[in-house]
C-alpha cells in the first residue's frame, strides 16, 4: 500500500463544469475543482466571476449546463427527485423565519426531514451551543444582533451535521469586529467538527486568514484562474493576523487577484 492509498477520495469532484444560463450568460467555463476531506476552501474573485453559480451548482440549487459534478458516495443527481448531498448552506443574509424562535429556526432542516421538535431538541441545543447561543433558544430574531442572526443560521446549516458548509459571502454585511469574531469562531467550529468549508469572499484578507486552499476567479466568463494554498497551521489568531507571514500571502493573493482583474471592464 502506498501513502497515496490512503488519502480519502474527494467529497465532491467538479470536471469540466460550464453553466450557461438561459439569456446566454457564461456564468462557469470549465471549473474543475476536488474538494477534499476537512478542506477549508475559499472562492475569491472580482464581481461577477461565478463564485455564487459555482456554490449554488455544489448545492444543487441551479445545474450544470455541462461537464460532470460527483459526491463520494452517491454520483449527485442520479436518484430522481432525491438528490444526495449532504451539505449545509449560509445566506449572506441570515434568511431567518421572523415568526418563529431560533429554536424553531434552526429546528427547521430537520423538521422537513420529518424530526419531530422534542426528538430534535438535543442536537438543536447542541448546534445553538456550537455558535454560543445556547441561552437565546426562546428569541425571536428581531431581538438578536446582525452577527447573532448570522450564527443563528450557521447553527442551522450545521444542526443536520453536513460534511460541506457552503457559504456564500456570510460576514459581508457585518462590521469588522463582528466579523473577525466569527471569522475566528468559524474556524474553531470547523476545526471541532471536522466538515469541509466552500467559503465565497470579496476579501484577500479574509480568504487567507480561513483558507488552506483559495480559488481564484475571473470573470466573462467566470472561471478558475489560479489555486494557492495557505500552507500555515492551525489554529490561526491574532498572531498569525498580524504576522509578516500573513502579509506575505496576502499580497500574494492580491497580486493573483489583480491578475483576475486584467481586461475585465470596470463598469462601476
Ligand atoms: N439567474 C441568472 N440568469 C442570468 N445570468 C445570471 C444569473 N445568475 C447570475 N448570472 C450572471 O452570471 C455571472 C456570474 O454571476 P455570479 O453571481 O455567480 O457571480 P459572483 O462572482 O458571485 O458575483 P458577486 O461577487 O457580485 O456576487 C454574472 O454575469 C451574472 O450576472
Amino acid at each position: 500500500m502506498t501513502p497515496h492509498d490512503l488519502v480519502a477520495p474527494p467529497l465532491v469532484s467538479l470536471r469540466n463544469v460550464s453553466k450557461r444560463f438561459a439569456n446566454g450568460t457564461l456564468a462557469l467555463q470549465g471549473m474543475s475543482l476536488d474538494v477534499g476531506e476537512h478542506d477549508f476552501i475559499s472562492f475569491l474573485g472580482p464581481s461577477g466571476c461565478g463564485k455564487s453559480t459555482a456554490l449554488r451548482l455544489v448545492a444543487g440549487l441551479t445545474r450544470l449546463s455541462s461537464g460532470d459534478m460527483r459526491w463520494s458516495a452517491t454520483p449527485a443527481g442520479t436518484v430522481a427527485g432525491k438528490i444526495d448531498r449532504d451539505l449545509g448552506f449560509v445566506f449572506q443574509e441570515p434568511t431567518l423565519m421572523p415568526w418563529a424562535k431560533v429554536f424553531d429556526n434552526v429546528w427547521l432542516p430537520l423538521k422537513l426531514t420529518g424530526v419531530s421538535r422534542d426528538a430534535a431538541a438535543p442536537v438543536v441545543h447542541q448546534a445553538l451551543e456550537m455558535v454560543g447561543l445556547s441561552r437565546f433558544a426562546d428569541v425571536y430574531p428581531r431581538e438578536l444582533s446582525g452577527g447573532m442572526k448570522m450564527r443563528v443560521s450557521i447553527a442551522r446549516a450545521l444542526v443536520t451535521r453536513p460534511r460541506l458548509l457552503l457559504m456564500d459571502e456570510p460576514f459581508a454585511a457585518l462590521d469588522e469586529m463582528t466579523r473577525i469574531k466569527l471569522n475566528n469562531d468559524l474556524l474553531s467550529i470547523w476545526r471541532e467538527h471536522r466538515f469541509s468549508v466552500i467559503f465565497v469572499t470579496h476579501s484577500v484578507y479574509e480568504s487567507v486568514y480561513l483558507s488552506n486552499r483559495i480559488v481564484v476567479m475571473a470573470a466573462r466568463p467566470g472561471r478558475v484562474i489560479d489555486e494557492i494554498r495557505i500552507e500555515e497551521p492551525y489554529p490561526r489568531g491574532e498572531a498569525f493576523r498580524t504576522s509578516t507571514r500573513y502579509n506575505a500571502h496576502c499580497t500574494a493573493v492580491s497580486q493573483a487577484l489583480h491578475g483576475a482583474l486584467h481586461g475585465v471592464d470596470i463598469d462601476h
